[in-house]
């Protein structure tokens, strides 16, 4: 499983910790789906997580994230112990539909409610594995919707449109267009998110995120349902988000594709950290191929990789 290629070397050194997770271990019931997993992302840093099905990676990011409140360990941010909010009360037998779960730390929701606006302040933002765009808004506004958590009109200053809201406004408005730039849809400014192709939505998805200026952006299967060439852009945007001085956390399927992109990669099997180390030590590790050989990831990994460096 030997898949990396040529990797632009990071443009700025690696530096100090920004996200710091010891012991994360979360049950849901009587399932343990992340036991005791470690991982420490570093300024300037792209991680990746990988592991078969079912292994744990999306509910350890919630974690990070604090959509989830670990059972035990703890998950510090820029040195500071995360608060998640409080779970909600599952009856018997439930299992949590995410879906349904207000969305706690997407930069999307406007007002935001308290909690997840100081998560996203403190400088974390995310996006999902299934598309959580406004449909019915356009590129900008779906952006400028992820700014307001920046800004600080009161909600009597927005109903007067007075001039600090109307200052305000005009500044959101230019840092969304930055970023739609910045994404590549410079020009697809006045589009209605749901007209947009599907990589365009993803790309979309990562500007909202940005505007919230976060120091650590954690991204959920990225290139899902991704053409090739949507593929090779998204990592170029990863790339050059990085050199803009982000940390990146990215959960993936596509071998090709992580093993190219990352400076770490953490793979977790049955909920625990199997081998966390550099893209060559971690796809030359027998542990991973058998891990992934179980699962016949391998194989459809291999295939949609040739397309994808
Ligand atoms: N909200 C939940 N309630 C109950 N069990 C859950 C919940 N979320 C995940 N699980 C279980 O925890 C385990 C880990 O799931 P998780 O979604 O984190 O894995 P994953 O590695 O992200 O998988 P995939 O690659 O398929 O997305 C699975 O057994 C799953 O069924």
């Amino acid at each position: 499983m030997t898949v990396t290629e040529s990797r632009p070397a990071a443009s700025r050194p690696i530096g100090e910790p920004v996200l710091e997770a010891s012991g994360v271990t979360m049950r849901f019931g009587g399932l343990l789906a992340v036991n005791n997993v470690n991982l420490t992302v570093r300024e300037g840093e792209i991680v990746g997580l990988i592991g078969p099905n079912g292994a744990g990676k999306t509910t350890f990011f919630n974690c990070l994230t604090g959509l989830y409140k670990p059972t035990s360990g703890q998950v510090r941010f820029a040195g500071v112990p995360r608060k998640a909010p409080k779970a909600p009360k599952l009856k018997k037998g439930e299992e949590l539909d995410l879906e349904a779960v207000p969305v706690q730390e997407l930069a999307a929701l406007s007002p935001l409610p308290p909690k997840p606006r100081a998560v996203v302040r403190a400088g974390m933002a995310r996006t999902f594995q299934n598309i959580r765009l406004f449909a019915n808004m356009t590129a900008l506004e779906n952006v400028m919707v992820g700014r307001y958590c920046r800004t600080s009109a009161g909600a009597l200053t927005s109903v007067l449109r007075g001039p600090k809201f109307r200052r305000e406004e005009e500044a959101t408005r230019a840092r969304a267009q930055e970023l739609l730039d910045f994404v590549g849809l410079g020009r697809s400014t006045e589009h209605l998110a749901r007209n947009m192709p599907y990589g365009d939505q993803r790309r979309l998805e990562i500007a909202r995120a940005l505007a919230t200026d976060p120091k650590l952006i954690l991204l959920d299967e990225p290139t899902a349902g991704m053409n090739p060439q949507e593929t090779r852009q998204a990592m170029d945007l990863i790339f050059k988000i990085r050199d803009s001085g982000l940390s990146v956390v990215v959960i993936e399927h596509d071998m090709r594709f992580i093993f190219n992109l990352c400076d770490r990669v953490l793979c977790l099997v049955q909920g625990e950290a199997l081998i966390e180390g550099s893209p060559d030590e971690v796809q030359s590790d027998p542990r991973v191929i058998e891990a992934y050989i179980g699962t016949g990831e391998d194989d459809e990994d291999e295939a949609t990789g040739e397309e994808t460096s």
